[in-house]
């Protein structure tokens, strides 16, 4: 694999572009902007609540907002699709404007745990109707004003601690979310960039607490958004892998609280130079240039998990082609994403020839040491193996790039839930001079 590209958008920071721009007065615009099923699904639902929202080309979109407390009622139900950021986020914005919501997904969605969120929402006074198990479609009246309060997350979740703050925009005083395990920070740093009074006191045991001074008036901005290292993830593992490659993967966002996976390579023995160094939208990026490597297995610690939490899909694939063992624990929050990630890496990577012991909190594998998954066939002959994607975009290009470092190839039965977060995924693979059949 040899060459330069470009992966799209953050998925985190578009989803959050889009929701802050709704609610700034005046008009917001957005470059980079990820064009992906999950982010759309974000711009339908703000337009469905009195926003305007329109694509001028390539990435470049325009958002004119309806100021804090002006969110509309949506007049049908908002389909948040395959998307957990979106359904969690909004959420918490609707639970502090005076309107219902009812959310819906598709299947995989409607698997995921929605009490989370439920639960803190219900505290600042909104009501729910939820589906058994706290899940999709649900209902939601908001409360207006809300009552702010005080939050320890009991899970590490970036989307938790976003819906409540959201949900704190609108709400009077000051609501407060306690972080015992740091996650992304992007609500942070975008709710500051447009303009809101939040503060982040780190305790000396690494614990934030992140405090939120309601009704907030946030002003329009110009966003420009770094590409998504989740995204980069995936060429940059195929390059590892792959004999002979030399791929530089430019623009990607390395904010510490996203870039987790490249060290963790890094420690692995992965070639990977972090080139032209420099902040684009208040994130760090770099462009990375990356070599065929020979990986050797490393006991992962648990603190970098919430770091790559999306990426341990594709570590898995690498860890199942290095030399030695790999041990992963602390990923039980991989369970409840768009499928229960474990389990499905591991059925799969067994199938096509890995050595894996499954954890109820994580995964054991020894690696090939280099010797390509999946035995002597080729594409279209009945020994390919074939391995579910079960709705699951990461799942879905996992398997890719480890049917790209194969013998004989891997079959995934859809690739279609790929388009919800790099929809260029297959396009920039083949650019590299990956075959596809
Ligand atoms: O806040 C966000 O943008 C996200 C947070 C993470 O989810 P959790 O908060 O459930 O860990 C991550 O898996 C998801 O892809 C995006
Ligand atoms: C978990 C993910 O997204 P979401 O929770 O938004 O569906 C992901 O993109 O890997």
């Amino acid at each position: 694999m040899r060459g330069h590209v470009t992966v799209p958008g953050d998925k985190s920071i578009s989803h959050r572009s889009l929701m802050l721009g709704a609610l700034a007065v005046g008009e917001t615009v957005v470059e980079g902007m990820l064009e992906g099923e999950d982010v759309i699904a974000t711009a339908q639902a703000m337009r469905a609540m009195g926003a305007t929202v329109e694509r001028d080309g390539d990435g470049r979109w325009h958002i004119h907002g309806v100021g804090v407390g002006g969110l509309l009622q949506p007049a049908t139900a908002l389909d948040m699709g395959n998307s957990g950021t979106s359904t969690r986020l909004l959420m918490g914005l609707v639970a502090s404007h005076p309107i219902t919501a009812t959310f819906i997904g598709d299947a995989s969605l409607s698997r995921r745990p929605m009490g989370r969120v439920i639960e803190p929402l219900s505290r600042m006074g909104a009501a729910f109707t939820a589906s058994p198990g706290d899940r999709l479609p649900l209902m939601l009246r908001g409360l207006c004003p809300a009552v702010p309060i005080e939050y320890r997350l009991p899970v590490a979740s970036a989307q938790v601690k976003s819906a409540i703050l959201l949900a704190g925009l609108n709400t009077p005083g000051i609501t407060r979310v306690i972080e015992p395990v740091p996650t992304r920070d992007h609500s942070e740093r975008m709710l500051r960039g447009f303009g809101a009074d939040l503060t982040v006191e780190v305790q000396a045991d690494g614990t934030r607490v992140i405090s939120l001074r309601g009704e907030a008036e946030l002003r329009p901005q110009h966003i420009v958004v770094p590409g998504d290292p989740s995204s980069a993830a995936f060429p940059v593992v195929a390059a590892l892998l792959v004999p002979g490659s030399d791929v530089t993967v430019a623009n990607v966002g390395l904010n510490p609280t996203r870039a987790g996976l490249f060290g963790i390579l890094r420690a692995m023995g992965a070639d990977i130079e972090y080139l032209n160094r420099r902040e684009v939208g208040g994130e760090p990026v770099a462009d990375l240039r990356v070599r065929h490597s020979t990986l050797h297995g490393i006991e992962v610690p648990p603190d970098v998990v919430p770091s790559m939490v999306d990426e341990f899909p594709i570590l898995f694939v690498a860890a199942a082609m290095a030399r030695g063992r790999t041990v992963m624990h602390g990923l039980e929050e991989l369970r409840v994403k768009e499928s229960d990630r474990i389990a499905v890496m591991a059925r799969g990577l067994a199938h096509c020839g890995a050595r894996v012991t499954e954890h109820e909190d994580g995964m054991t594998i020894d690696g090939s040491d280099g010797a390509p998954l999946a035995g002597p066939s080729s594409i279209g002959d009945e020994r390919v193996p074939t391995v579910a994607a079960e709705l699951d975009h990461r799942i879905a290009m996992s398997f890719a790039v480890a049917g790209l470092a194969s013998q004989g190839g891997i079959r995934i039965d859809d690739m279609a839930p790929v388009a919800t977060s790099f929809p260029t995924f297959t396009s920039i693979l083949a650019d590299l001079g990956a075959a596809q059949a």
